[in-house]
C-alpha cells in the first residue's frame, strides 16, 4: 500500500483553531471533511519547508514555521492508502488567506473542536489539542 508523507499545519489566532473543509474528492473517507492545511511532502524537502509551502501554494500563506514549531505525528491507514502526518502549531496575530484549494473554513475555540466531520487521520490530532489545556 502507498504510504502519502504529509504535514499539517495548526494554525490558531486568538485561542481559536483554523479548520478547513476540503474540497469533494473520489475518497469518501476525505471527501468534503475538515483538516488541518497542507499536503504532502516532496522530494528532498525538510517538513516545515514543505509546509511552508503548501500554506503559500493552497492559501496564499506566508508565516515561517521551524522545526520548534512541531506539535506530534499521526500514522493513519486508510482504506487505499495510508498518511504519516507531521503536524506543527503556528501562533498568529493576524490572518489573511485565499481558499485557492479548499470549500470553506471555520475559526473554533478548542471546546468546539470536536463539533466538526474531520478527516479520521485528524482526530488524534483533535484530542491532544483538546486535552492540552
Ligand atoms: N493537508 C492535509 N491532508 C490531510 C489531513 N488529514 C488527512 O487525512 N489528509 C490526507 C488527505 C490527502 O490524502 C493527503 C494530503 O493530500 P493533499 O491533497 O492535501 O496534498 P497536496 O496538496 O500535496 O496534494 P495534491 O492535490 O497536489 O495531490 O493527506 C490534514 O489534516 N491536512
Amino acid at each position: 500500500m502507498k504510504t502519502l508523507e504529509v504535514v499539517a499545519a495548526i494554525i490558531v489566532k486568538n485561542r481559536e483553531f483554523l479548520c478547513m473543509q476540503r474540497n469533494k474528492s473520489k475518497f469518501s473517507y476525505i471527501s468534503e471533511k475538515f483538516e488541518f492545511p497542507g499536503g504532502k511532502i516532496e522530494k528532498n524537502e525538510l517538513k516545515h519547508e514543505a509546509l511552508m509551502r503548501e500554506l503559500k501554494e493552497e492559501m496564499d500563506i506566508d508565516i515561517i514555521i521551524g522545526e520548534n514549531d512541531y506539535f506530534m505525528t499521526v500514522d493513519h491507514l486508510y482504506p487505499d492508502f495510508r498518511i504519516v502526518m507531521y503536524s506543527y502549531l503556528c501562533q498568529v496575530n493576524s490572518l489573511e488567506f485565499k481558499l485557492n484549494d479548499h470549500m470553506g473554513y471555520k475559526w473554533l475555540p478548542r471546546e468546539e473542536l470536536s463539533s466538526l466531520d474531520w478527516a479520521p487521520a485528524d482526530l488524534p490530532i483533535v484530542e491532544k489539542l483538546i486535552k492540552e489545556e
